[in-house]
C-alpha cells in the first residue's frame, strides 16, 4: 500500500515564531513506568499524547495499572498489583520494548510482547539475557528477539547482571526503572564498546533518584539501584526538546528566529545539545523569558560531530548539513542502524534522490552538499526522517513526504505545528 505524499510547505519569508512542543516521549514514558511502580497514585503533568506514549499507556493498563486522563489533559496513574495474562502492544517504540518487559517480571502471569514487523529486528537481547540472569522466565523460542512471553513471577530475584548495551542504551534504562522493586535491587555492568545515548542514561538515574531511589553510578559503565520503594508524586513532562530540532532548523536554513517554549535551563534531554550543535552550524541562541530564541541566518555551515550520545538528533542535522555552504561529517552512530529503520541507509538514500552527495559509513555519514531538487521522499515509519525531510523542503520546492503521519509517533499534529510557524513567518522586508 503505498501512503499519501505531503508537499512540503516552502518558506517564502524568515521565520520568526513561538513554538509549545508537546511533553517529551523519553521523559513521558519513564514517569509512566515509575508511576505504576510507585507506592500510591500519583500525576504525570504535561504528558506527550503521541502513539508512542498511547503504547506505553495500554502496555501498562494490559498489566493492571489504572491510568486516566484528567480534564486539564494530565494522567492519573494508580499503581495495582501487576498481572497477567496480558497482551502488550510495542509497536516500534523503543521504550516500551525495552521498558516493559522487567515490569512484566513483576507480574504474576504470562504477559506476551507483540510489535510491527521492525520491532521484531530491533535488539532486545540485553533486556532478555539480563532479566534472565536476574530470575526472569521468558521464552523469546531463542531469537534474543520480539516476540515473546515474559512468564511473570509476582517478583524478581534482581542482584547482578553484566549485559552489553553497545547496540542501545534503553537495554540499561530498562533493568535500572524497575530496579527498585526486584528483592535484590540490580547492579547492571556494562561489557563491550561504548553504551550510546548515555543522556538517556543520566535521564533514568535522575528520574529514579527524584523518586527516591538510591543509585549510585559513581562508576563508569556501572549502574547499581537499590530495592526500595518509588515514591508517588507529581511528575511534570519537559517539552520535547529533541523534537525542536526542525523547528530550530528552519531558523537555520530559512533565517529568523524560532522561540522554543519553557525550554528548561537544566535537563538530561539529549535535545539540549541542539543550543551548541545548531551554533556551530551558524546560529546563536539566547534564553528569554518565554523560553530557548534561537536566530539563524539562512546560511548554514558544515560541522564535523560526533552523535554517538545523541544520535537521535542525526536526522535533522544530517538534512541541515546537506543545505550547508561546506562538508559535514557525522561519526559514532552506528547504531542508528538498528533505530526505527536504519537511518544511515535512509538518509544517504533520500538525500541523494534529490540531487544529493551523502555516503554512510560505518558508524556514520559523510554528508558533500550540492544543489537539491525536488523528488519524493521516503520515510520508512521513521518519525525523524519525516521532519528532516519537511527541513530540506523549506528551502528546495517540490519535496514530496511519504507519510508524514509517521510523525505521529513522537510528535502529534506535525503539519499542524509546521503550518504554524510558517504561518507566522514575518513579510520579506
Ligand atoms: O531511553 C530513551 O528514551 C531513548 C534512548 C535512545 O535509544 P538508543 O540508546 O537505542 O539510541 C534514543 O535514541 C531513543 O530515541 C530514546
Ligand atoms: C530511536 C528512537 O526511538 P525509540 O524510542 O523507538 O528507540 C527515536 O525516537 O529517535
Amino acid at each position: 500500500m503505498t501512503s499519501p505524499l505531503w508537499p512540503a510547505p516552502v518558506a517564502s519569508a524568515p521565520v520568526d515564531a513561538v513554538v509549545a512542543l508537546p511533553g517529551s516521549k523519553s521523559v513521558t514514558n519513564r514517569a509512566l513506568v515509575l508511576a505504576a511502580l510507585a507506592d500510591g497514585p500519583g500525576y504525570v503533568r504535561r504528558p506527550l499524547v503521541s502513539r508512542d506514549s498511547a503504547l506505553m499507556t495500554a502496555g501498562l493498563r494490559a498489566m493492571g495499572v489504572g491510568i486516566e486522563e484528567t480534564p486539564e489533559g494530565d494522567l492519573h496513574v494508580v499503581p495495582a498489583q501487576l498481572r497477567g495474562p496480558a497482551h502488550v502492544d510495542v509497536g516500534n517504540a523503543g521504550t516500551v520494548m525495552r521498558f516493559l518487559p522487567p515490569v512484566a517480571a513483576l507480574a504474576e502471569g504470562e504477559v506476551r510482547f507483540e510489535g510491527d514487523p521492525r520491532a521484531y529486528e530491533r535488539p532486545l537481547d540485553g533486556v532478555i539475557l539480563g532479566l534472565r540472569d536476574l530470575g526472569a522466565d521468558i521464552d523469546d523460542q531463542g531469537t534474543g528477539r520480539l516476540p515473546m512471553t515474559v512468564r511473570g513471577k509476582g517478583g524478581l530475584r534482581g542482584g547482578i547482571v553484566e549485559i552489553d548495551a553497545s547496540s542501545s542504551s534503553q537495554f540499561v534504562s530498562a533493568l535500572l526503572l524497575s530496579g527498585p522493586r526486584f528483592a535484590e535491587g540490580v547492579e547492571v555492568r556494562h561489557v563491550g564498546t561504548s553504551v550510546p545515548s548515555m543522556p538517556h542514561i543520566e535521564m533514568t538515574v535522575a528520574m529514579l533518584r527524584a523518586a527516591g531511589a538510591e543509585v549510585d553510578d559513581s562508576e563508569p559503565d556501572v549502574w547499581r539501584v537499590a530495592p526500595g520503594p518509588l515514591a508517588a508524586r507529581d511528575m511534570v513532562v519537559e517539552p520535547d526538546l529533541s523534537n525542536a530540532a526542525p523547528f530550530m532548523a528552519a531558523a537555520l536554513v530559512v533565517g529568523g528566529t524560532v522561540t522554543i517554549r519553557d525550554w528548561p535551563r537544566e535537563t538530561t534531554q539529549p535535545g539540549d545539545w541542539l543550543r551548541d550543535l545548531f551554533t556551530r552550524m551558524g546560529g546563536s541562541c539566547e534564553f528569554t523569558d518565554e523560553g530557548l530564541a534561537f536566530t539563524g541566518t539562512g546560511t548554514v555551515h558544515g560541522i564535523d560531530a560526533d552523535l554517538h550520545d545523541v544520535g537521535e538528533l542525526t536526522p535533522v542535522i544530517a538534512a541541515v548539513a546537506a543545505l550547508a555552504d561546506s562538508p559535514s561529517s557525522l561519526s559514532g552512530i552506528a547504531h542508528l542502524r538498528l533505530h526505527e529503520t536504519d537511518r544511515l541507509a535512509a538518509l544517504a538514500k533520500e538525500i541523494n534522490a534529490l540531487g544529493g552527495d551523502v555516503s554512510d559509513t560505518a558508524d556514520g555519514l559523510e554528508i558533500r552538499p550540492r544543489p537539491l531538487h525536488g523528488g519524493e521522499f521516503q520515510t520508512y515509519d521513521d518519525h525523524r526522517i519525516a521532519t528532516a525531510a519537511a527541513v530540506i523542503g523549506l528551502v528546495v520546492p517540490g519535496v514530496q513526504v511519504e507519510n508524514i503521519a509517521t510523525t505521529g509517533k513522537t510528535l502529534p499534529d506535525f503539519p499542524g505545528l509546521w503550518a504554524g510557524l510558517l504561518g507566522s513567518a514575518r513579510p520579506a522586508s
